[in-house]
């Protein structure tokens, strides 16, 4: 059984190798992951049935998030973006065109009245570092998603939100180190579909 520190270790190293993979992702698979991700928001039931979902603004290397938020909200569904403000992530409303404030590691983020509660949304729309074939996640390791979601895992019913990792297939590896607090997705949407795991089914 590998302690603690070189699962943490381990983590780290991985990390590194897939934002590297994830840096040299080129065009034609962005836009390959653009028409994916559009095409499952209008048609895949999850999403379908949303009213109520979140995603991100994309960074130049991560999944890219544009055309999703376009879909979602020419739909009309109620469309929220995360927010960080010290160790606490939270959800306000995505309004287009809106003006954003800069936030670290070049990211940028919406202000607006805080969701109080999580289970109003149907379906959270997660950055990927990596993911694995049974649904482990990894972000950029700041805890902020695991954080948020944590009550997840002390329930065995947890019908909503729905959690989808958006990332493109070189981030896959085929098993995660994880550690107890690491919150497992309900699905991943890639350039190639939607793969949603065992426990979700
Ligand atoms: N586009 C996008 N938006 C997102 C995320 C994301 O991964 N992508 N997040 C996904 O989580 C949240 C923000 N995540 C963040 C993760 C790390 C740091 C950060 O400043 N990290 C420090 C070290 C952190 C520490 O050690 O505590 C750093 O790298 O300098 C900031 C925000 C919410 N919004
Ligand atoms: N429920 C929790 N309570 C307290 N600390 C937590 C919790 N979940 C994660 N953390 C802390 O957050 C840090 C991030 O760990 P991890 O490598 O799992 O991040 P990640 O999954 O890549 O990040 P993110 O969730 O932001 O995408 C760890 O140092 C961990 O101790």
């Amino acid at each position: 059984m590998p302690s603690p520190v070189s699962i943490s270790e381990a983590r780290r190293d991985l990390r590194r190798q897939l934002l590297q993979a994830r840096r040299a992702v080129d065009d034609t698979q962005r836009d390959q992951l653009r028409q994916s991700s559009e095409r499952l928001a209008r048609q895949h039931v999850w999403l379908r049935r949303a009213s109520r979902v979140a995603a991100y603004l994309s960074l130049p290397s991560e999944a890219p998030t544009d055309r999703l938020l376009d879909t979602l909200y020419g739909l009309g569904k109620q469309v929220f973006l995360p927010r960080v403000v010290g160790r606490r992530m939270y959800f306000v409303p995505y309004v287009p065109g809106a003006r954003m404030q800069a936030h670290r590691l070049g990211m940028t983020q919406p202000h607006g009245p805080r969701l109080t509660a999580l289970q109003l949304l149907d379906v959270v729309i997660l950055p990927l570092v990596g993911f694995d074939r049974l649904g482990n996640r990894m972000g950029l390791g700041g805890g902020f998603y695991d954080r948020c979601f944590s009550s997840r895992l002390r329930s065995s019913h947890w019908p909503r939100p729905r959690l989808i990792g958006l990332a493109f297939e070189a981030q896959a590896v085929d098993r995660l180190p994880v550690e107890p607090h690491d919150v497992p997705l309900d699905a991943v949407i890639t350039e190639q579909g939607i793969t949603p795991f065992r426990r979700s089914r």
